[in-house]
C-alpha cells in the first residue's frame, strides 16, 4: 500500500486485540452481521473488509481478528499493520485486563507515537462472575488516553457498533491533522516579502 492510500480517510485499518477468548471474534462478528453465534473456532487469524457509513460518510473498514496467542498478539506486522487498535479484555477474566498494559506498551514500542484505540470490557452479560470494576477500567482508559466501552457481544446492539465507528473517527481526525498543508513560518514569509522589495528597488536603480 503506498503512502496517499494510507492517508485516504475515509480508509480504515482496525486490528482487535487481547488475550485468547476475551470474545474479539463475537465482538467483529456481531459488528458485521449483528448476530452472535456462541462458539467459534479459536481464530488463527483473518481479515474482514466491510462497507459501512460513519456519520453519512461511506468509509471502508478492514478488520484484523488477531488470534489471541501470545506469538500473534506481538506479531510486528499486524501492529505496523493497522491505523486503530480496540484492546479487548473480558470482565470475568482479570488475567486478560492484566495483560492490556502490557499488550499495549508492545504496540506503543514498535509505533513509537501515540496510536489511535478504544479499550473494551466484553461479557458485560457475565456480571455475577465480574473480577474486574467499571472504575478500574474507565482508569485503565484515561491512562491509555483513550475512549472505553463495556460491552457484551451476546446481547450488546448499538453500542458495538460505536465503539468501530469512535474508532474509525478517531482514525480519520489524526489522519487529516497528517495530511494538511504545514502553515510557513512567518519568518519564512516575512524573509519572502522582504526579498520582493528588494528586488523591486534594485530593478528600478537599475531602471533609472
Ligand atoms: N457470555 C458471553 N460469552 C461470550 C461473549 N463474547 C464471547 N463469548 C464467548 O467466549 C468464547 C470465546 O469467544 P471468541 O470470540 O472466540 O474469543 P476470541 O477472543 O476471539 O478468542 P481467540 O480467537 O482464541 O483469540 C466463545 O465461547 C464465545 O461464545 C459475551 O459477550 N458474553
Amino acid at each position: 500500500m503506498n503512502a496517499s492510500s494510507r492517508l485516504r480517510t475515509s480508509d480504515c485499518r482496525v486490528a482487535v486485540l487481547g488475550r485468547a477468548g476475551v470474545g474479539k471474534s463475537a465482538l467483529i462478528v456481531r459488528f458485521l452481521t449483528k448476530r452472535f453465534i456462541w462458539e467459534y473456532d479459536p481464530t488463527l487469524e483473518c481479515t474482514y473488509k466491510h462497507q459501512t457509513a460513519v456519520d453519512e460518510e461511506p468509509v471502508t473498514m478492514e478488520i484484523l481478528d488477531t488470534a489471541g496467542q501470545e506469538e500473534t498478539i506481538h506479531r510486528e506486522g499486524n501492529i505496523r499493520w493497522a491505523d486503530g487498535f480496540i484492546f479487548v479484555y473480558a470482565l470475568n477474566d482479570r488475567q486478560s485486563f492484566d495483560d492490556i498494559c502490557s499488550i499495549k506498551q508492545h504496540v506503543d514500542d514498535i509505533r513509537r507515537t501515540n496510536v489511535q484505540c478504544i479499550l473494551v470490557g466484553n461479557k458485560l452479560d457475565l456480571l455475577h462472575e465480574r473480577k474486574v470494576s467499571t472504575v478500574e477500567g474507565e482508569k485503565l482508559a484515561t491512562d491509555m488516553a483513550c475512549a472505553f466501552f463495556e460491552t457484551s457481544a451476546s446481547d450488546g446492539g448499538e453500542d458495538i457498533t460505536e465503539i468501530f465507528h469512535e474508532l474509525h473517527r478517531e482514525v480519520r481526525r489524526r489522519k487529516m491533522v497528517e495530511t494538511k498543508p504545514r502553515r510557513r513560518s512567518s519568518t519564512h514569509q516575512v524573509r519572502q516579502v522582504l526579498s520582493k522589495m528588494f528586488n523591486k528597488q534594485t530593478n528600478k536603480q537599475f531602471a533609472s
